[in-house]
């Protein structure tokens, strides 16, 4: 027999419905095979056919056991019904006890309300919303709690700048739009005021009857509220035009102070060539000396550092081979090298004495180098082929020119001597007879950090033509001698002295700077000159000044606690403007005959030596 009682398994779990049915099936099947069941697997319900044992009907007991748990609804109960209890063991069957329980629970459960139980999909519906929105929460309170602790954004990138230009960009048409739409609404208005005749509208109808505004007065007021609007977005523009020009002036002084620190010759030399430097310069030969050239190699132009000095070496089988030797300088100019850009390449030291700092040019080499030339020019100088001495004056002039808007005041004065045989004399005096008899003294200011001759003629270098008489009164009364390599070879060291105080009128500032122009004495050996008696004299104290002159350079470049500046009358007089933060810059020339082939290496040897801190004494005699 078997009960045509359907009873449904439902559950909030299509899974938890199958497993039921399935153990139902389990339970009842072995027995009597009488179990139908029909389910659906993801439906919230199975119906379940139950048999009747012994013409019985299935009680709470077999209910309990095949529900394992889950509920067990009769069909065609409104309500549902939800029993839980532990699962019951099978040797339990016809337990009255349990059958009563489970009566009794169902009949408690039939007064629960439905609607308080969710159907399944609004569950899993309910169930995901929940999740989605508890996740949601988590993350905006990950996020929340991220960007608290974040620290503020400092540094853009390129892209957000641009993106932050854009946005400005919007804001400003945005307001420009607004704007226009205002001025055109205002436009409109007054043209609508205009058109419209002031009529006085009857009190009942339109208006309070204490309020006697007309028509024309309620657009009044909303004109005065446009122009009011448009009042504070004109503020608001020109704020914001007021930022932007800030803005652009504060690149502009950046870049004015970038274009400043790369074209401030005194900086440059400072910051990227260092206090003492050494620079090379080959002369060209005259035509009469064409059948006797060197191989010398150099830069066709200023713009090598490097020059090759080739010689003829013959190996144990007798073969000739040509050699090259190198020497590498700060600049090399070759023969080709105009005045004007030997003189851009000292221009940075000459600035530097404006403002106020210590600077010595030398001129070095031997007999009919190009000394002179290179300090002062050929005898009969144009403006193309003046020298080093001219220009600088000039530069100084034009310098302190300029720096008259800005409220200095300059005093130039020069000096002109030469020191021959360790003798200063005085290349300005009226009488150069006299120079035997007058003793020049060097003085020192160490205040000041300028030097003086004592005794010496002292001019007040205002104009050109100053300069020239005292360019044409040094030539005339310098010193020459007669020796074999060179007719008119100077045999003395010359010194052109230019001291600059400087004052500003607004600040009460005061800089005092000395340019030192040096054209040293003829470098050649005594073996080559060939001198005697005299001459043989004025050789050996050119070359020991010269060398003494070598140790005070060196010991400068090693940064020497002690300098002996005292050993020669040179170096005592140049003590100033070699040391400290002085500018030096030696000037090697370098004759191109193969004759003087000796003589140049020996000068290129000089100037090498220079270059090298920490070598050996130098030996010219
Ligand atoms: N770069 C040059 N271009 C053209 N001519 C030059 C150049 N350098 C030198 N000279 C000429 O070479 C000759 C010798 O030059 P300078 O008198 O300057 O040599 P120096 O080294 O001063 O000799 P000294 O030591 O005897 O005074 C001069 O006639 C000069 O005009």
């Amino acid at each position: 027999m078997y009960s045509n009682k359907t009873f449904k398994v439902t559950s909030s779990s299509a899974n938890k419905v199958g497993s039921t049915t399935r153990k139902i099936r389990k339970a009842q099947a072995p027995s009597s095979k009488m179990l139908d069941i029909e389910y659906n697997d993801y439906s919230s319900f199975a119906k379940v056919k139950l048999p009747e044992i012994n013409g019985n009907p299935t009680t709470g007991n077999e209910m309990k056991e095949a529900s394992c748990g889950v509920p067990i609804i009769p069909e065609g109960r409104k309500s549902q019904l939800i029993y839980h209890t532990r699962t019951p063991s099978l040797k339990r069957k016809n337990d009255e006890g349990l059958a009563a329980e489970l009566q009794r629970n169902i009949r408690s459960f039939q007064k629960d309300d439905i609607t308080k139980i969710p159907s399944k999909r609004s569950t899993i519906c309910c169930g995901s919303l929940k999740k989605l929105s508890s996740v949601r929460t988590n993350q905006s309170e990950s996020i929340e709690r991220v960007t608290k602790h974040l620290p503020p954004k400092t540094k853009f990138t390129s892209s957000e700048i641009e993106v932050m230009n854009l946005r400005n960009e919007i804001l400003r048409a945005r307001i420009e739009l607004y704007i226009k739409e205002q001025i055109e609404a205002l436009n409109n208005t007054m043209q609508l005021q205009d058109d419209t005749p002031e009529v006085e509208y009857e009190p009942d109808q339109f208006m309070v009857e204490e309020d006697h505004t007309s028509y024309k007065d309620v657009h009044m007021a909303e004109i005065k509220d446009s122009l009011m609007n448009i009042r504070q977005y004109c503020e608001a523009m020109q704020s914001m035009n007021a930022n932007l020009n800030s803005e652009v002036n504060h690149y502009k002084n950046d870049l004015e102070l970038n274009k400043n620190v790369k074209e401030h010759p005194r900086r440059n030399f400072h910051e990227h060539k260092g206090n003492i430097k050494v620079f090379c310069r080959v002369r060209p030969p005259v035509l009469s000396e064409c059948e006797d050239i060197a191989d010398i190699r150099f830069p066709p132009y200023s713009y090598g550092k490097k020059i090759s000095l080739a010689s003829i070496k013959r190996n144990y089988w007798g073969v000739e081979r040509e050699t090259f030797k190198d020497y590498k300088f700060d600049k090399v100019f070759g023969a080709s090298a105009t005045q004007e850009e030997i003189y851009t390449n000292v221009a940075p030291i000459v600035q530097s004495v404006v403002d106020g700092s210590n600077g010595c040019i030398f001129a070095y080499g031997q007999t009919c180098s190009g000394k002179t030339y290179t300090m002062q020019g050929p005898q009969d100088p144009t403006i193309y082929n003046e020298g080093m001495i001219p220009r600088a004056v000039r530069q100084i002039f034009n310098h302190v020119d300029e720096l008259k808007t800005q409220g200095w005041e300059y005093e130039i004065e020069g000096q002109f001597i030469e020191i021959y045989n360790d003798n200063i004399r005085d290349l300005l005096s009226d009488d150069p007879s006299n120079h035997r008899g007058i003793k020049f003294r060097t003085i020192h200011d160490e205040q000041t950090g300028t030097t003086m001759v004592n005794k010496a003629k002292t001019v007040n270098l205002d104009s050109v033509a100053t300069l020239n008489w005292v360019l044409q009164m040094a030539a005339k009364n310098r010193a020459v001698a007669s020796t074999k390599s060179n007719a008119n070879s100077s045999r003395s060291h010359s010194i052109f002295m230019v001291r600059l105080m400087g004052t500003n009128t607004i600040t009460g500032e005061n800089r005092i700077g000395t340019l030192n122009l040096v054209d040293l004495a003829g470098s050649e050996r005594l073996s080559k000159s060939g001198s005697q008696g005299d001459h043989l004299q004025e050789a050996r104290y050119i070359n020991s000044s010269l060398s003494h002159l070598k140790t005070v350079i060196q010991c400068i470049k090693e940064k020497s606690d002690h300098i002996n500046f005292r050993n020669s009358t040179l170096t005592w007089l140049l003590k100033n403007s070699l040391r400290g933060n002085a500018k030096v810059l030696m000037f090697v020339h370098i004759s191109p005959l193969e004759s003087a082939r000796a003589e140049t290496e020996s000068s290129l040897e000089f100037a090498r030596l220079l270059r090298i801190p920490q070598c050996s004494q130098f030996h010219l005699l």
